[in-house]
């Protein structure tokens, strides 16, 4: 499938779950290529005045600055609920568990959609995995001070991978830097029982966050050609 094709199924997908915002909502708004297509559509919907009184928190400092630039009300996170938060995934299994953080987002993404009653998420077809870890690597957030002792941690846990760079160019040495001023070691781990390998990550020093969010969406909007395909946990 070409990659414009694959661009249109995005939209389709975020189209679907702007659709569930309604006027007044607060609103987590995700990190990412298909999340781009959500937050423009909210524009689309505030500029066309078929929204009011919306109020968005961002999950980067990029989508902050599409929806600002959109005219959207964008204020810092608080401990208020989010009525919906929409989000793309790296991978999505049937129970709608998920990997994220391919787009370096996953700290801010994690902090906002915990708080959301509703975390919707959009996709293309090519995200949908039977188990997480068939196609995408696990991206784990990790300070950059210690960052090799975090590593040998990490490696010790039977962790295979490396520490992403900011470009795919051989050329560009740079290491990848979140938003926070963090690393994003992306891994790759051996066994089935992702919840245990979440404590022990989280548990690990110098780890910041992992991009495993299990039991946290409600739905995926899953976009294929002809149809968008609901994937609800627990169905
Ligand atoms: O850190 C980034 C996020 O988790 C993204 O939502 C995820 O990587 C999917 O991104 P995309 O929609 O570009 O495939």
């Amino acid at each position: 499938m070409s990659s414009l094709n694959l661009e249109a199924l995005k939209k389709e997908a975020a189209i679907r779950a702007v659709a569930l915002i309604g006027s007044g909502m607060h609103v987590g708004l995700g990190t990412g290529s298909t999340a781009r297509y959500a937050i423009e559509e909210v524009g689309r919907r505030v500029a066309a005045g078929e929204l009011t009184g919306l109020t968005c928190v961002a999950t980067s400092e990029a989508s902050d600055g599409q929806a600002r630039a959109l005219g959207l009300e964008v204020g810092p996170l608080t401990p208020q609920p989010f009525d919906l938060a929409i989000d793309g995934a790296d991978e999505i299994t049937p129970d709608v568990d998920l990997i994220k953080g391919l787009g370096g987002a996953l700290v801010r993404e994690k902090l906002v959609e915990v708080q959301a009653r509703r975390l919707i998420i959009i996709a293309d077809h090519t995200k949908l995995v039977a188990r997480l870890g068939e196609k995408a690597p696990l991206p784990i957030e990790v300070l950059q001070f210690g960052v090799q002792s975090t590593l040998v941690r990490l490696q010790a846990l039977g962790a295979v991978g490396e520490l992403r760079r900011s470009s795919p160019d051989l050329h560009v040495s740079d290491l990848y830097v979140t938003d926070n001023g963090n690393f994003i070691f992306d891994a790759r781990f051996a066994g089935a029982d992702l919840a245990a390998l979440e404590r022990t990550l989280k548990g690990t020093l110098g780890v910041v966050e992992t991009g495993l969010f299990l039991k946290m969406a409600e739905r995926a909007f899953v976009a294929a050609p002809g149809e968008v395909r609901e994937v609800v946990r627990g169905r």
